[in-house]
């Protein structure tokens, strides 16, 4: 959507207006990789908004309405909830974020190939994808290890092998797709955190 005129003659910016040229960065990888802790460390050094379609669902959870029930249900089983419900929540945080914002870090966004579609459709490209990779056996032991005080519903030996499962076949290609644009950075998960953030770090300082 563009500008349009108002009476008065001014140019009124709509919402997308507001979003259309954002830095946009997609953080990638599998449950338990270490996505939101690197998305942290990034947020103090760069100051850029961390958006985590996770915390968003479940802030909706929280909440208590209707659409949080039908959302915990879905999310408790390790499946991926409707697009549009995800692609909505994440555009209207940058969109209530876009005048303070240098940057978006998309923490667990696409999580398959069509969710990246339909977000560039929506709002716009990415510059960079953080391929956060850490092998099966890692993610299942940091998971176990993190839901002994997550209090997370999918923090549970059975819904953590489907959402692995489900990360193998759907997401993973969301990896090959965007390889073939050159925007991936593959980082080593399995180091130490400080280790990884100086890996993230020198993707993201490679911006221009
Ligand atoms: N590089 C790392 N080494 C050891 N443990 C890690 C590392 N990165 C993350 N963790 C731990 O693994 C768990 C999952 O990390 P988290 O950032 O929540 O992953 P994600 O957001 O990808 O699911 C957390 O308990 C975190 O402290
Ligand atoms: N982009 C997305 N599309 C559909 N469902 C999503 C989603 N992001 C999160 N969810 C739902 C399904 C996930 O199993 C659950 C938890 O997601 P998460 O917090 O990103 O997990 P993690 O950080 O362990 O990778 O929320
Ligand atoms: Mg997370």
């Amino acid at each position: 959507m563009g500008c349009s005129a108002s009476c008065s003659g001014r140019i009124v910016h709509s919402d997308d207006d507001k979003i259309k040229d954002a830095k946009i960065i997609f953080v990638v990888g599998g449950p338990g990789s270490g996505k939101g802790t690197q998305c942290e460390k990034v947020v103090a050094k760069y100051g850029y908004t961390h958006l985590s379609s996770g915390d968003l669902l479940r802030a909706e959870v929280a909440s208590g309405s209707e659409r949080g029930k039908t959302l915990q249900a879905i999310m408790q089983k390790g499946e991926l909830v409707p697009l549009d419900t995800v692609l909505d929540m994440i555009k209207d945080a940058m969109i209530a974020k876009a005048d303070v914002s240098k940057g978006f870090l998309i923490d667990g966004y696409p999580r398959e190939v069509k969710q990246g579609e339909e977000f560039e459709k929506k709002i716009g490209a990415p510059c960079l994808l953080l391929y956060i990779d850490a092998k099966g056996e890692t993610m299942v032991k940091r998971l176990m290890k993190r839901g002994e005080t997550s209090g997370r519903a999918d923090d549970n030996e059975e819904t953590i092998k489907k959402r692995l499962d489900l990360y193998y076949k759907a997401t993973e290609p969301v990896i090959a797709f965007y390889s073939s644009r050159g925007i991936v950075k593959k980082i080593d998960s399995e180091l130490p955190v400080d280790e990884v953030f100086g890996h993230v770090a020198k993707a993201i300082d490679g911006l221009k």
